[in-house]
C-alpha cells in the first residue's frame, strides 16, 4: 500500500482536532475514507458510529471522548483496522481495553502528538533519573481552553508518568493533585499537578524540579492544534504494514 492508496477515517471529524485532521489527511496525499459524527445530516461521508465506517478504512484516527473507547476498540478489532488514538481522560479500564485491542491490531496511542511534547516527556524521564526526589520537588502545571473536559490533561499525566518512571516509583501512589485546605507539608517524593482553564489556550505544560537552591523548568506551548493533527497523520502513515502492538510517538519519530 502506498500513501495515495491508504484510506484514513477520522473519528470525531467535526471536532476541533477532527476538522484539522480532515485537511492534514488530504494534504498528506492519502484518501479520506470518511468520518464519524453523531449528527451526520445526510452527508454520505459521515457515519453515526465507527462500526459503519471502519470496514472502508486502513487506519482510523480517533480524537473523540473516553466514552467511545469500548465501542471503538471493538469496531476496529473486528474490522482489522489500525488505530491512531488521541483521546485523553481514559480510565484504567479504558486503558486495559486499548491494550487488549493492540493484541489484534496495530495501535499508536499518545496523549500529545506534537514532536515537542514527545521530546519533553523523554527529557522528563531522564531528568527524574538524575535529580534525587529527596532534593528536587517535581510539579507539573497545565493550562487549556475552557472547553476541555478532562483534568489533569493526558499530557500532564504522561509527563508525570515519565517522572515516576525515571524515579522508579508508581505514579498513582505519588500523585498530588488538586491541593486545597490544610494539606500539611509537601511529601518529598510527591509528583504535584496543577490545572488552569481559560479562554482558548491550545495547551501549555510546564514541569518544574525545585530544590532549596534552584529551579529547572521545562515548558511546552502549543500555538496551533494543527501540530497535533499533523503528528497524528504522521503516525497513521507510519502504521502502514506494522504488526499488532501498542506503539507511541517515540516509536513513530524513531527515538527508541
Ligand atoms: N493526543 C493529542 O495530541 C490531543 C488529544 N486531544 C484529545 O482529543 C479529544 C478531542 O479533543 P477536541 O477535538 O478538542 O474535542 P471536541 O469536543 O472539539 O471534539 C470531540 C469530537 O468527539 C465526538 N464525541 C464527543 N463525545 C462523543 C461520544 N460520547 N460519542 C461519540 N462521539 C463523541 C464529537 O462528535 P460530534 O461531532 O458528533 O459531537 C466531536 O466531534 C479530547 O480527549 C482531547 O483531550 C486533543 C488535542 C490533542
Ligand atoms: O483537550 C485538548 O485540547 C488537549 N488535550 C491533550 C491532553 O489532554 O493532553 C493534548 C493537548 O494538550 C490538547
Amino acid at each position: 500500500m502506498t500513501t495515495d492508496t491508504m484510506r484514513i477515517g477520522i473519528a470525531g471529524i467535526n471536532g476541533r482536532v477532527g476538522r484539522l485532521l480532515r485537511e492534514e489527511v488530504t494534504a498528506a496525499g492519502a484518501i479520506l475514507a470518511g468520518g464519524t459524527s453523531r449528527d451526520p445530516q445526510g452527508d454520505g461521508a459521515l457515519f453515526p458510529t465507527l462500526d459503519a465506517l471502519a470496514p472502508s478504512c486502513d487506519v482510523v484516527i480517533d480524537f473523540t471522548h473516553a466514552a467511545t473507547i469500548r465501542a471503538h476498540a471493538a469496531a476496529l478489532a473486528k474490522a482489522g483496522v489500525a488505530w491512531v488514538l488521541g483521546t485523553t481522560g481514559l480510565s484504567e479500564a479504558d486503558q486495559a481495553i486499548v491494550a487488549d485491542a493492540a493484541r489484534a491490531i496495530p495501535v499508536v496511542q499518545a496523549a500529545n502528538y506534537s514532536p515537542g511534547v514527545t521530546l519533553v516527556t523523554r527529557l522528563a524521564r531522564q531528568m527524574a533519573e538524575i535529580l534525587p526526589a529527596s532534593a528536587y520537588d517535581a510539579e507539573i502545571l497545565e493550562m487549556h481552553h475552557r472547553q476541555k473536559v478532562d483534568a489533569p490533561s493526558g499530557t500532564a499525566l504522561a509527563i508525570g508518568q515519565a517522572v515516576a518512571d525515571g524515579r522508579g516509583i508508581d505514579l498513582s501512589s505519588h500523585m498530588d493533585s488538586g491541593r486545597t485546605g490544610h494539606t500539611g507539608p509537601r511529601r518529598a517524593d510527591a509528583i504535584g499537578f496543577a490545572v488552569l482553564r481559560g479562554g482558548q489556550i491550545v495547551g501549555e505544560h510546564t514541569l518544574t524540579f525545585t530544590s532549596a537552591g534552584e529551579q529547572i523548568a521545562l515548558t511546552h506551548r502549543a500555538f496551533d492544534r494543527r501540530v497535533f493533527a499533523s503528528g497524528a497523520v504522521r503516525a497513521a502513515l507510519w502504521l502502514r504494514g506494522r504488526p499488532p502492538g501498542l506503539y507511541d510517538m517515540e516509536d513513530v519519530l524513531g527515538l527508541r
